[in-house]
Protein backbone atom coordinates (compact mmCIF):
# COMPACT_ATOMS: atom_id res chain seq x y z
CA UNK A 1 0.00 0.00 0.00
CA UNK A 2 1.91 3.01 -0.85
CA UNK A 3 2.33 6.14 1.52
CA UNK A 4 0.23 8.79 0.57
CA UNK A 5 2.45 12.17 0.14
CA UNK A 6 1.60 14.81 1.95
CA UNK A 7 0.01 18.00 0.50
CA UNK A 8 2.58 20.83 0.59
CA UNK A 9 1.48 24.10 -0.57
CA UNK A 10 4.24 25.59 -1.19
CA UNK A 11 8.48 26.73 -0.92
CA UNK A 12 8.00 28.65 2.36
CA UNK A 13 11.42 28.89 4.24
CA UNK A 14 15.55 28.77 3.62
CA UNK A 15 18.34 28.28 6.02
CA UNK A 16 21.76 29.19 4.90
CA UNK A 17 25.10 29.49 6.76
CA UNK A 18 26.77 32.42 6.36
CA UNK A 19 30.56 33.06 7.72
CA UNK A 20 29.95 37.07 8.66
CA UNK A 21 26.73 38.16 9.59
CA UNK A 22 27.00 41.73 9.85
CA UNK A 23 28.56 41.51 6.11
CA UNK A 24 25.31 39.57 5.02
CA UNK A 25 23.00 41.50 7.03
CA UNK A 26 24.34 45.00 5.15
CA UNK A 27 23.94 42.91 1.50
CA UNK A 28 20.71 41.28 2.05
CA UNK A 29 19.41 44.19 4.74
CA UNK A 30 21.05 47.68 4.06
CA UNK A 31 21.27 46.94 0.05
CA UNK A 32 17.96 44.41 -0.79
CA UNK A 33 15.67 45.66 1.56
CA UNK A 34 15.00 42.38 3.34
CA UNK A 35 12.84 42.64 6.59
CA UNK A 36 14.80 41.56 9.66
CA UNK A 37 11.88 40.51 11.59
CA UNK A 38 14.15 38.85 14.37
CA UNK A 39 18.04 38.15 15.04
CA UNK A 40 20.91 38.28 17.66
CA UNK A 41 24.49 37.92 17.03
CA UNK A 42 24.35 34.31 15.34
CA UNK A 43 21.23 34.46 13.05
CA UNK A 44 18.91 36.81 11.56
CA UNK A 45 15.44 36.23 10.47
CA UNK A 46 14.12 37.94 7.41
CA UNK A 47 11.14 38.34 5.64
CA UNK A 48 9.19 39.86 2.46
CA UNK A 49 7.00 42.78 2.97
CA UNK A 50 4.08 40.81 1.53
CA UNK A 51 4.78 38.25 3.68
CA UNK A 52 2.77 37.18 7.35
CA UNK A 53 4.76 34.21 8.54
CA UNK A 54 7.46 34.78 10.88
CA UNK A 55 10.24 34.92 8.25
CA UNK A 56 10.92 33.21 4.69
CA UNK A 57 14.72 33.53 5.00
CA UNK A 58 17.28 32.35 7.91
CA UNK A 59 20.72 33.42 7.76
CA UNK A 60 22.75 31.91 10.40
CA UNK A 61 26.22 32.55 11.61
CA UNK A 62 28.57 29.10 10.47
CA UNK A 63 32.29 28.60 9.79
CA UNK A 64 31.43 27.15 6.33
CA UNK A 65 28.93 28.25 4.02
CA UNK A 66 26.30 26.49 2.49
CA UNK A 67 22.37 25.30 2.33
CA UNK A 68 21.40 24.08 5.89
CA UNK A 69 17.69 23.32 4.63
CA UNK A 70 15.02 24.00 2.37
CA UNK A 71 11.23 23.97 3.93
CA UNK A 72 7.51 23.60 2.66
CA UNK A 73 4.84 24.39 4.43
CA UNK A 74 2.33 21.76 4.53
CA UNK A 75 -1.70 21.96 4.37
CA UNK A 76 -2.17 20.87 8.04
CA UNK A 77 -0.81 19.74 10.83
CA UNK A 78 -1.20 15.73 9.86
CA UNK A 79 0.55 16.48 6.34
CA UNK A 80 3.41 16.76 8.56
CA UNK A 81 3.34 13.23 9.99
CA UNK A 82 2.75 12.19 6.27
CA UNK A 83 5.79 13.42 5.26
CA UNK A 84 7.57 11.49 7.76
CA UNK A 85 6.04 8.88 7.00
CA UNK A 86 6.29 8.71 3.16
CA UNK A 87 10.33 9.60 3.26
CA UNK A 88 10.91 6.93 5.96
CA UNK A 89 8.66 4.64 3.58
CA UNK A 90 11.73 5.15 1.10
CA UNK A 91 14.47 4.58 3.70
CA UNK A 92 15.51 8.12 3.47
CA UNK A 93 16.69 10.01 6.75
CA UNK A 94 14.16 11.73 8.92
CA UNK A 95 13.99 14.17 12.07
CA UNK A 96 11.64 15.17 14.05
CA UNK A 97 12.08 18.28 14.76
CA UNK A 98 10.50 20.31 18.03
CA UNK A 99 8.55 23.35 17.57
CA UNK A 100 10.61 26.30 18.48
CA UNK A 101 13.82 24.81 16.46
CA UNK A 102 13.24 27.77 14.03
CA UNK A 103 11.51 30.83 15.33
CA UNK A 104 7.97 30.95 14.88
CA UNK A 105 7.77 27.70 13.18
CA UNK A 106 6.14 25.07 14.72
CA UNK A 107 6.63 21.12 14.94
CA UNK A 108 8.19 19.41 11.55
CA UNK A 109 9.92 17.09 9.85
CA UNK A 110 13.48 17.11 8.47
CA UNK A 111 14.85 14.67 5.44
CA UNK A 112 17.44 13.91 3.19
CA UNK A 113 15.55 13.73 -0.23
CA UNK A 114 16.73 10.94 -2.29
CA UNK A 115 19.01 14.23 -4.27
CA UNK A 116 20.65 14.11 -0.43
CA UNK A 117 18.58 17.69 -0.15
CA UNK A 118 18.06 18.67 3.32
CA UNK A 119 14.34 19.28 2.77
CA UNK A 120 11.47 20.47 6.05
CA UNK A 121 8.36 19.98 6.17
CA UNK A 122 6.08 22.15 8.61
CA UNK A 123 2.41 23.76 9.37
CA UNK A 124 2.27 25.52 11.98
CA UNK A 125 4.28 28.86 11.74
CA UNK A 126 3.53 31.79 13.52
CA UNK A 127 2.16 35.69 11.84
CA UNK A 128 3.53 38.35 12.15
CA UNK A 129 2.90 41.91 10.70
CA UNK A 130 2.31 42.38 7.25
CA UNK A 131 4.34 45.39 5.56
CA UNK A 132 2.45 45.02 2.02
CA UNK A 133 1.18 48.73 2.71
CA UNK A 134 4.02 50.01 4.73
CA UNK A 135 5.54 52.12 1.76
CA UNK A 136 7.33 54.35 4.80
CA UNK A 137 9.19 51.20 5.84
CA UNK A 138 10.16 49.53 2.06
CA UNK A 139 13.04 49.75 0.52
CA UNK A 140 15.94 48.58 -1.73
CA UNK A 141 14.50 45.87 -4.19
CA UNK A 142 11.17 45.64 -1.81
CA UNK A 143 11.52 42.18 -1.85
CA UNK A 144 7.71 40.76 -1.68
CA UNK A 145 8.31 37.19 -0.50
CA UNK A 146 9.66 33.41 -1.25
CA UNK A 147 8.85 32.01 -4.59
CA UNK A 148 11.01 29.19 -5.46
CA UNK A 149 14.01 27.02 -4.85
CA UNK A 150 16.39 25.60 -7.97
CA UNK A 151 18.60 23.10 -6.96
CA UNK A 152 21.86 21.44 -9.13
CA UNK A 153 21.31 17.41 -9.46
CA UNK A 154 23.45 15.00 -11.53
CA UNK A 155 20.26 13.43 -13.03
CA UNK A 156 17.24 15.68 -13.76
CA UNK A 157 14.70 13.01 -15.14
CA UNK A 158 15.39 11.60 -11.20
CA UNK A 159 14.77 14.60 -9.60
CA UNK A 160 11.90 15.44 -11.33
CA UNK A 161 10.22 11.71 -10.90
CA UNK A 162 10.92 12.34 -7.16
CA UNK A 163 9.01 15.40 -7.14
CA UNK A 164 6.31 14.20 -9.51
CA UNK A 165 5.73 11.18 -6.54
CA UNK A 166 5.68 14.72 -4.03
CA UNK A 167 2.77 15.80 -5.91
CA UNK A 168 4.39 18.24 -8.26
CA UNK A 169 3.24 18.81 -11.51
CA UNK A 170 5.77 20.36 -14.64
CA UNK A 171 5.56 23.36 -15.49
CA UNK A 172 7.83 23.84 -18.06
CA UNK A 173 11.24 21.41 -18.95
CA UNK A 174 14.59 22.02 -20.99
CA UNK A 175 15.57 18.65 -22.68
CA UNK A 176 16.49 17.26 -26.18
CA UNK A 177 15.76 13.42 -27.89
CA UNK A 178 18.22 12.34 -25.43
CA UNK A 179 17.74 13.58 -21.67
CA UNK A 180 15.60 15.96 -19.56
CA UNK A 181 18.26 19.16 -18.60
CA UNK A 182 16.13 21.18 -16.72
CA UNK A 183 12.55 21.18 -14.82
CA UNK A 184 10.23 23.77 -13.39
CA UNK A 185 7.91 21.98 -10.90
CA UNK A 186 4.91 23.44 -9.01
CA UNK A 187 2.47 22.95 -6.18
CA UNK A 188 1.34 26.83 -5.76
CA UNK A 189 -0.39 28.08 -9.03
CA UNK A 190 2.43 29.87 -10.58
CA UNK A 191 5.28 28.17 -12.52
CA UNK A 192 7.81 26.64 -9.57
CA UNK A 193 8.62 26.00 -6.08
CA UNK A 194 11.49 23.60 -6.64
CA UNK A 195 13.50 23.19 -10.36
CA UNK A 196 16.29 21.56 -11.14
CA UNK A 197 19.44 22.30 -12.85
CA UNK A 198 21.65 19.60 -14.45
CA UNK A 199 25.29 19.77 -12.58
CA UNK A 200 27.51 18.00 -9.77
CA UNK A 201 25.26 17.95 -6.68
CA UNK A 202 23.33 17.97 -4.22
CA UNK A 203 24.13 22.04 -4.19
CA UNK A 204 21.78 24.44 -3.63
CA UNK A 205 21.42 26.87 -7.18
CA UNK A 206 19.75 29.75 -5.84
CA UNK A 207 16.39 30.70 -3.64
CA UNK A 208 14.04 33.16 -5.65
CA UNK A 209 12.48 35.95 -3.96
CA UNK A 210 9.27 37.76 -6.21
CA UNK A 211 9.06 41.26 -6.47
CA UNK A 212 6.23 43.57 -7.35
CA UNK A 213 7.12 45.07 -10.55
CA UNK A 214 10.55 44.82 -12.92
CA UNK A 215 11.94 48.40 -11.86
CA UNK A 216 12.13 46.84 -8.37
CA UNK A 217 14.77 44.79 -10.30
CA UNK A 218 16.69 47.74 -11.75
CA UNK A 219 16.70 49.42 -8.74
CA UNK A 220 18.66 46.79 -6.56
CA UNK A 221 21.13 47.15 -9.77
CA UNK A 222 21.17 51.08 -9.75
CA UNK A 223 21.35 50.50 -5.62
CA UNK A 224 24.58 47.83 -6.38
CA UNK A 225 26.42 50.03 -8.65
CA UNK A 226 26.10 52.94 -6.31
CA UNK A 227 27.57 51.14 -3.31
CA UNK A 228 30.31 49.86 -5.79
CA UNK A 229 28.78 46.24 -4.59
CA UNK A 230 28.67 45.53 -8.50
CA UNK A 231 30.36 42.65 -8.24
CA UNK A 232 27.34 40.98 -6.64
CA UNK A 233 25.51 41.22 -10.02
CA UNK A 234 26.29 37.86 -11.49
CA UNK A 235 23.46 37.61 -14.02
CA UNK A 236 20.46 40.05 -15.72
CA UNK A 237 18.26 41.85 -15.70
CA UNK A 238 16.88 39.59 -18.09
CA UNK A 239 13.55 38.21 -19.46
CA UNK A 240 13.56 34.61 -19.00
CA UNK A 241 12.01 32.08 -21.76
CA UNK A 242 11.24 29.16 -19.13
CA UNK A 243 8.32 31.12 -16.98
CA UNK A 244 8.74 34.53 -18.54
CA UNK A 245 9.80 36.29 -15.17
CA UNK A 246 12.05 39.45 -15.51
CA UNK A 247 14.85 38.47 -13.39
CA UNK A 248 18.43 39.45 -12.09
CA UNK A 249 20.66 36.83 -10.03
CA UNK A 250 23.10 37.92 -7.39
CA UNK A 251 25.65 36.38 -5.17
CA UNK A 252 25.62 37.48 -1.20
CA UNK A 253 28.71 37.60 0.71
CA UNK A 254 29.22 33.95 0.72
CA UNK A 255 28.39 33.16 -2.50
CA UNK A 256 25.06 32.21 -1.97
CA UNK A 257 22.75 32.64 -5.40
CA UNK A 258 19.55 34.66 -5.21
CA UNK A 259 16.90 35.61 -7.79
CA UNK A 260 14.85 38.81 -7.73
CA UNK A 261 12.09 37.45 -9.91
CA UNK A 262 8.95 38.87 -11.50
CA UNK A 263 5.91 38.34 -13.38
CA UNK A 264 5.78 34.76 -14.47
CA UNK A 265 2.08 33.13 -14.73
CA UNK A 266 -0.60 31.03 -13.45
CA UNK A 267 -0.55 27.61 -13.43
CA UNK A 268 -3.28 26.80 -11.20
CA UNK A 269 -5.86 24.70 -13.68
CA UNK A 270 -5.98 21.41 -13.11
CA UNK A 271 -4.96 20.67 -17.16
CA UNK A 272 -2.18 23.26 -17.17
CA UNK A 273 -0.01 22.10 -20.27
CA UNK A 274 3.76 22.03 -19.49
CA UNK A 275 5.79 24.16 -21.88
CA UNK A 276 8.89 22.07 -23.23
CA UNK A 277 12.26 24.10 -24.60
CA UNK A 278 14.88 22.32 -26.85
CA UNK A 279 18.06 23.22 -25.26
CA UNK A 280 19.38 24.09 -28.93
CA UNK A 281 17.09 27.22 -28.03
CA UNK A 282 18.77 30.18 -27.48
CA UNK A 283 15.94 32.05 -26.21
CA UNK A 284 14.84 29.25 -23.44
CA UNK A 285 16.86 30.82 -20.57
CA UNK A 286 17.19 34.72 -22.00
CA UNK A 287 14.34 35.07 -24.37
CA UNK A 288 16.41 37.74 -25.52
CA UNK A 289 19.25 35.26 -26.42
CA UNK A 290 21.67 36.90 -24.07
CA UNK A 291 24.67 34.67 -22.94
CA UNK A 292 24.21 32.49 -19.43
CA UNK A 293 27.31 33.70 -18.12
CA UNK A 294 29.29 30.19 -16.88
CA UNK A 295 29.62 30.59 -13.78
CA UNK A 296 25.54 30.41 -13.66
CA UNK A 297 25.79 27.08 -14.60
CA UNK A 298 29.12 25.72 -12.86
CA UNK A 299 28.97 27.04 -8.96
CA UNK A 300 26.00 26.48 -6.10
CA UNK A 301 26.37 26.27 -2.63
CA UNK A 302 27.30 22.95 -0.64
CA UNK A 303 24.48 21.49 0.79
CA UNK A 304 24.72 20.02 4.60
CA UNK A 305 23.01 16.42 5.75
CA UNK A 306 21.11 16.03 8.24
CA UNK A 307 24.43 15.02 10.48
CA UNK A 308 25.47 19.04 9.55
CA UNK A 309 28.69 17.48 7.29
CA UNK A 310 28.58 18.67 3.57
CA UNK A 311 26.94 15.99 1.14
CA UNK A 312 29.66 14.75 -0.97
CA UNK A 313 29.02 16.09 -4.80
CA UNK A 314 27.59 13.69 -7.58
CA UNK A 315 28.58 15.15 -11.09
CA UNK A 316 26.75 14.32 -13.68
CA UNK A 317 28.03 12.74 -17.68
CA UNK A 318 26.72 15.43 -19.34
CA UNK A 319 25.94 19.25 -18.53
CA UNK A 320 23.61 21.80 -20.74
CA UNK A 321 26.59 24.00 -20.57
CA UNK A 322 28.76 20.96 -22.51
CA UNK A 323 25.98 20.66 -25.18
CA UNK A 324 25.52 22.99 -27.66
CA UNK A 325 23.65 25.75 -26.28
CA UNK A 326 23.17 28.06 -29.15
CA UNK A 327 23.44 32.07 -27.05
CA UNK A 328 25.89 30.75 -24.87
CA UNK A 329 28.59 30.19 -27.58
CA UNK A 330 29.65 27.02 -26.52
CA UNK A 331 29.92 24.44 -29.58
CA UNK A 332 28.39 20.74 -29.79
CA UNK A 333 30.36 19.22 -26.77
CA UNK A 334 33.85 17.23 -28.13
CA UNK A 335 34.46 13.71 -26.56
CA UNK A 336 37.86 15.30 -25.24
CA UNK A 337 35.69 17.67 -23.43
CA UNK A 338 33.37 15.26 -21.76
CA UNK A 339 35.67 13.49 -20.59
CA UNK A 340 37.38 16.68 -18.64
CA UNK A 341 36.68 16.65 -14.67
O1 LIG B 1 17.12 30.60 -17.08
S1 LIG B 1 15.78 30.01 -17.20
O2 LIG B 1 14.93 30.74 -18.16
O3 LIG B 1 15.82 28.63 -17.52
C1 LIG B 1 15.01 30.21 -15.66
C2 LIG B 1 13.63 30.30 -15.57
C3 LIG B 1 13.04 30.52 -14.33
C4 LIG B 1 13.83 30.60 -13.20
O4 LIG B 1 13.32 30.80 -11.95
C5 LIG B 1 15.20 30.46 -13.30
O5 LIG B 1 15.93 30.57 -12.16
C6 LIG B 1 15.80 30.26 -14.54
FE1 LIG C 1 14.81 30.85 -10.47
Amino acid sequence: MPVPAPDVVRAADAELAVTDLPRARRFWVDALGFVAIEEDDEVIYLRGYEEFLHHSLVLRKAPEPGLRRLAYRVRTPEDVQRAKEFFAAKGLPTQEVPAGTTRGIGEAVRVEDPLGFPVEFFHHAEHGPRHVQRYDLRRGAEPARIDHFNVLTPDVQAAHDFYAELGFRTSETIEDDDQLYAAWMFRKPTVHDIAFTGGAGPRLHHIAFFVPESHHILRACDILGATADHAHIERGPGRHGVSNAFYLYLRDPDGHRLELYTSDYYTGDPDHPTSRWSVQDPRRRDFWGHDVVPSWYREGSTAFGLDGKPKPLVHPPVSEETVHVGADGIGVATEAQLQQP
